[in-house]
C-alpha cells in the first residue's frame, strides 16, 4: 500500500483540497428527518459518504457524534468508516487521541491497523504530551501507509493563549509541534504525517511560515460555519495551499439531505480554484 501522504497528494491533485466533515449533530439529524439516535447517525453518516464519493475525495467523520450515542454509535460509526473506504474517499477519523505512549499505542492499533473495526486513513492526534509521545502511532502509520494529523494551530478562539505560548527554545507552542512534526517527513514529497491549522488563525501571529508547512499535510477545519471562506484558502496558507485539506462540515451539511450533492460540488469547485 503506498503511504498516506503519495495516497494524499493524488487525491489532492485529482478531486481537489474540499474535505466532507461528517459531524452527526442533532440538530442536522432533526433538518434531514432524521431521529437522534445511533441509527439516525448511520444514515446520516451513509448519506454524507453517498453525496460525498465522486465529488471529493476525502471525508473526516467526527467521532464525538457517534461516540455520544455508546456502543451502538460506535457500530454506526464503524458502518460509515467501511462505507466511505469502500467508496475510494480517504478517510481522516477525527478522534483527537493523545496520552502516554503505552496507551496512545492502543489508540493509534484501533483507528490505523488494516482490518480493525474502527479503521481509518489517517488519525488526528494531541500532542500536549509531547510529539514524542505519540512514537508508537507514528510507526503504526508507518507501517501501515496510514496518516497522523498533529493539533498545532487550531480554529477555536479558546486555544490562543496556550498555542501562542512560547517554549523555552524561543519558538511558540504551535510552531514547535509544526517544526517537529515537519523534522519527521524527509525528502520532497508531501508526507504522511501532518498538522492540524484552523483557517481562522493567521499564521503570523502563532509564528508559523508557509514554508515550514510545505511538505507536510495540513488539515484545516474552520471554513464555512466557523467564518472561514474556501476562496481565501491561498491566501491563508500561501505556499503551503498545496497540502491542505480544507474541511467543512456544517456548512455544506445544513443544504439538508436533498440540497447535499449540489452543494458539495459547488464548495469543491470553490475550494479547487482557490488552492
Ligand atoms: O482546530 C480544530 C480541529 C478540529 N475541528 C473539527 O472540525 C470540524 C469542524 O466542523 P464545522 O461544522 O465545519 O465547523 C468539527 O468536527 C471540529 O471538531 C475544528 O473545528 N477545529
Amino acid at each position: 500500500m503506498p503511504d498516506f501522504g503519495s495516497r494524499l497528494a493524488a487525491v489532492l491533485s485529482d478531486r481537489g483540497p474540499l474535505c466532507l466533515g461528517i459531524d452527526a449533530h442533532p440538530f442536522l439529524l432533526a433538518q434531514w428527518g432524521l431521529d437522534d439516535s445511533p441509527a439516525g447517525a448511520r444514515e446520516f453518516g451513509l448519506a454524507a459518504v453517498e453525496a460525498a464519493a465522486g465529488r471529493v475525495g476525502v471525508v473526516k467523520p467526527q467521532v464525538a457524534f457517534f461516540e455520544r450515542h455508546g456502543s451502538a454509535g460506535y457500530s454506526a460509526l464503524e458502518d460509515v468508516l467501511a462505507a466511505a473506504r469502500e467508496s475510494g474517499l480517504l478517510v481522516i477519523a477525527d478522534a483527537k487521541r493523545g496520552d502516554i505512549g503505552s496507551t496512545v499505542e492502543a489508540y493509534g492499533q484501533a483507528w490505523l491497523t488494516p482490518g480493525s473495526p474502527l479503521e481509518a486513513d489517517a488519525l488526528t492526534v494531541v500532542a500536549y504530551q509531547g510529539v514524542g509521545s505519540l512514537g508508537e502511532p507514528l510507526a503504526l502509520a508507518r507501517e501501515h501507509g496510514k496518516g497522523l494529523f498533529v493539533l498545532a494551530a487550531t480554529s477555536n478562539p479558546e486555544a490562543v493563549a496556550t498555542q501562542t505560548a512560547v517554549r523555552s527554545s524561543g519558538t511558540t507552542v504551535a510552531a514547535g509541534v509544526v517544526d517537529e512534526v515537519a523534522a519527521l517527513t524527509r525528502g520532497s514529497a508531501l508526507g504522511s504525517i501532518g498538522v492540524v491549522i484552523g483557517a481562522t488563525v493567521a499564521l503570523d501571529d502563532y509564528g508559523v511560515s508557509p514554508e515550514s508547512l510545505e511538505r507536510i499535510p495540513v488539515l484545516a477545519p474552520g471554513f464555512g460555519e466557523q467564518g472561514a471562506r474556501l476562496s481565501d484558502l491561498g491566501r491563508l496558507f500561501g505556499s503551503a495551499s498545496g497540502g491542505v485539506v480544507a474541511n467543512v462540515g456544517r456548512g455544506i451539511l445544513r443544504a439538508g439531505r436533498a440540497g447535499l450533492a449540489d452543494a458539495l460540488s459547488a464548495a469543491a469547485a470553490e475550494a479547487r480554484a482557490a488552492a
